[in-house]
């Protein structure tokens, strides 16, 4: 505790100490420096007194005391002025805090008239000091509490403002106390113009004192603001400031929604970043597919990716988003036939509270707000139920997107990627898909060979692989065996790039030397090493010839009796009128 930080009130206590009792004052401070003064030594206030003076005694002993015969007493035995000393008696009291001394005052007497002075009063003149001690103590005190309390505000207002939140301290009328700086970015309060400056003008009407009489807080409560031509929407917590049984008001936490999904989304999905050269692949055919794909990338045309499961749709689909202006943006990946259908509508463009039974409290974001800005890529489009085909049209016609049980439309800027593996024309044409949403999404199309017609991409995408697995399983197979890379070129890969990573890293988990050979293949890929190519056009039977042959064998087995008939049927696995239906089609004749 330093004395130093009251002086000007140590020096006036000092002055009327002096005034009191008409003999000369000093005060040290705990480093025995002279802070304040007045008469003789008011000259030498910023000086230090030695310290085995009677200062330095009265700091050691911690009491207060009256040297009547200065030079003899034992406080001055040791004082390195001894010699020049002039003073005819001295009083010290130390000033103390929680029982640590802090510094002494002094009093001193140049002329007997002021030493008889201190001496016929000493019970009283000792009294009256401590009290001045006790005082300069309380001042120090005060000032100490004061200083923390600046430091505290300061500290709760830079944290305050630190907070990505806006908040808001209101009283119980709801008029503001304080707030931050994001609240004032956030409903661009002008302090100028004193607007707004009452809770209901963010929130319309609020049950204040009902939250305030039931100590309840709310959390997470959706709002829409809006104000001249600015508007957000938002959610909010309250929480009443209750010490003891006494309420101060609410404090109002708020954020705007599309801040807070965004921040959602960096952290659930937008941190697999993907480049083009992170799509292995040497082939004329593939190298066509990224240049185009890296033209899309530098548009915000609506993409539709068609490739055989496993060739790397969703590859594509992320280095178009991540090549793109929207790459700080959320990538927003959905598989629309992972989701039951029931579910997907609300998955994709959210729900309101109490939308349907179970829904939760302040309703949810669906993919397409949480991709807005960004990129959303719906996958599996192939699969997407007839009727949300219908409303993701809508989406795509105006920009605007309704959620389950609601009843505005929010606008969304999002660019849309689709992808399937489904041959989407064929299913237009069985009315399957909608021919008007096909045309929408297929702006750009992007077609991915499958692997088996691009087989001079196998071997490095082998050698990409086994380097990833290596890391993976912390294994160094360096080098595969030349039957084995032969047996991978001619595989069919039915299951593509995706088939090719999962038989790596098979192999490296089977192999146990440093080179990977046919024992560490899986059996598929040895024993039914047949190339879709190997197989001969002729081998293939049409199903029509197939069905003429069985149904011939079963009559010619059977008989063509009614029984017969009917026993043939079974064991053909048909019914008795479709097998009736064959033969007068194929013109089997029965006899
Ligand atoms: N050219 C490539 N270079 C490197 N890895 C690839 C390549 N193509 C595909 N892969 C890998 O193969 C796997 C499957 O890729 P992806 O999921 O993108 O395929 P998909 O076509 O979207 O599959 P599906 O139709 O089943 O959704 C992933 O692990 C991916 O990293």
């Amino acid at each position: 505790m330093k004395l130093i930080k009251i002086v000007s009130n140590v020096q006036n206590i000092a002055d009327a100490i002096a005034s009191v009792i008409k003999v000369d004052v000093t005060i040290v401070d705990n480093h025995l420096n002279r802070i304040a003064a007045t008469g003789r030594y008011k000259k030498n206030i910023g000086e230090k007194v030695n310290k085995n003076s009677v200062f330095g005694f009265a700091f050691r002993r911690g009491e207060s005391f009256i040297i009547e015969n200065p030079r003899n007493h034992i406080a001055c035995l040791k004082c390195e002025d001894i010699q020049k000393c002039r003073e005819y008696a001295e009083v010290c009291c130390p000033i103390k805090v929680n029982n640590q001394t802090i510094g002494v005052i002094g009093l001193i007497a140049f002329e007997e008239g002021q030493r008889q002075a201190i001496i016929s009063n000493k019970t009283n003149l000792m009294e009256f000091l401590n009290r001045m001690a006790d005082l300069i103590a309380s001042k120090l005190l005060e000032q100490e509490k004061t200083e923390k309390i600046k430091l505290l505000a300061t500290e709760l207002e830079i944290v305050l403002n630190s907070v990505d939140r806006g908040i808001i301290a209101v009283d119980e009328e709801g008029d503001f106390l304080h707030y931050n700086k994001k609240a004032v970015q956030l409903f661009k309060i002008d302090e100028k113009k004193d607007l707004p400056s009452n809770i209901k003008d963010l929130l319309g009407n609020l049950n204040l004192s009902h939250l305030i009489l039931k100590n309840e807080s709310i959390k997470n409560r959706a709002f829409r603001y809006e104000r001249k031509n600015y508007h957000f929407r938002g959610i909010f917590d309250a929480d009443p400031i209750v010490i003891g049984d006494k309420s101060f008001g609410i404090v109002f936490t708020f954020s705007n929604i599309s801040e807070v999904l965004s921040v959602v989304n960096d952290i659930a999905t937008g941190t697999i970043m993907m480049r083009f050269d992170h799509i292995i692949g040497n082939s004329q055919c593939l190298k066509d597919v990224k240049d185009e794909a890296q033209k899309a990338a530098k548009t915000t045309s609506t993409v539709l990716i068609q490739g055989e499961s496993g060739t790397g749709k969703e590859l594509f689909a992320r280095a178009i988003h991540f090549h793109g202006k929207r790459m700080n943006r959320p990538f927003i990946p959905i598989n629309c036939a992972a989701i039951p259908e029931q579910l997907l509508e609300s998955e994709l463009f959210g729900y309101e509270e109490g939308a349907f039974t179970g829904s939760k409290r302040g309703g949810k974001a669906g993919k397409f707000e949480l991709a807005n800005k960004g990129t959303i890529f719906l996958d599996e489009i192939g699969d997407m139920p007839i009727h949300l085909q219908t409303k993701l049209l809508r989406v795509l016609q105006a920009y605007e997107i309704e959620k389950v049980g609601g009843k505005e439309l929010i606008p969304i800027d999002v660019r849309i990627i689709a992808a399937t593996n489904k041959d989407l024309e064929k299913k237009v044409v069985e009315g399957e898909f909608r021919e008007d949403l096909f045309y929408r999404l297929n702006v750009i199309p992007i077609n991915i060979p499958p692997l088996r017609e691009r087989k001079e991409d196998v071997v490095i995408l082998v050698k990409y692989l086994l380097d990833k697995c290596n890391k993976k399983l912390g294994k160094h197979i360096e080098q595969i065996d030349t039957h084995v890379v032969e047996t991978l070129i001619n595989y069919g890969w039915p299951g593509n790039v995706r088939e090719l990573e999962n038989t790596v890293e098979y192999a490296v988990n089977m192999c146990s030397s440093n080179i990977i050979t046919k024992m560490d293949l899986p059996n598929r890929l040895i024993y039914k090493n047949q190339s879709v190519e190997k197989i001969q056009l002729k081998e293939i039977t049409p199903i029509k010839t197939l069905e003429i042959r069985e149904i011939k064998k079963a009559i010619a087995y059977l008989g063509n009796t009614k029984q017969a008939m009917t026993k043939a049927a079974q064991t053909l696995g048909i019914s008795r009128a479709t097998l009736y239906r064959k033969l007068k089609e194929y013109q089997i004749k029965q006899s």
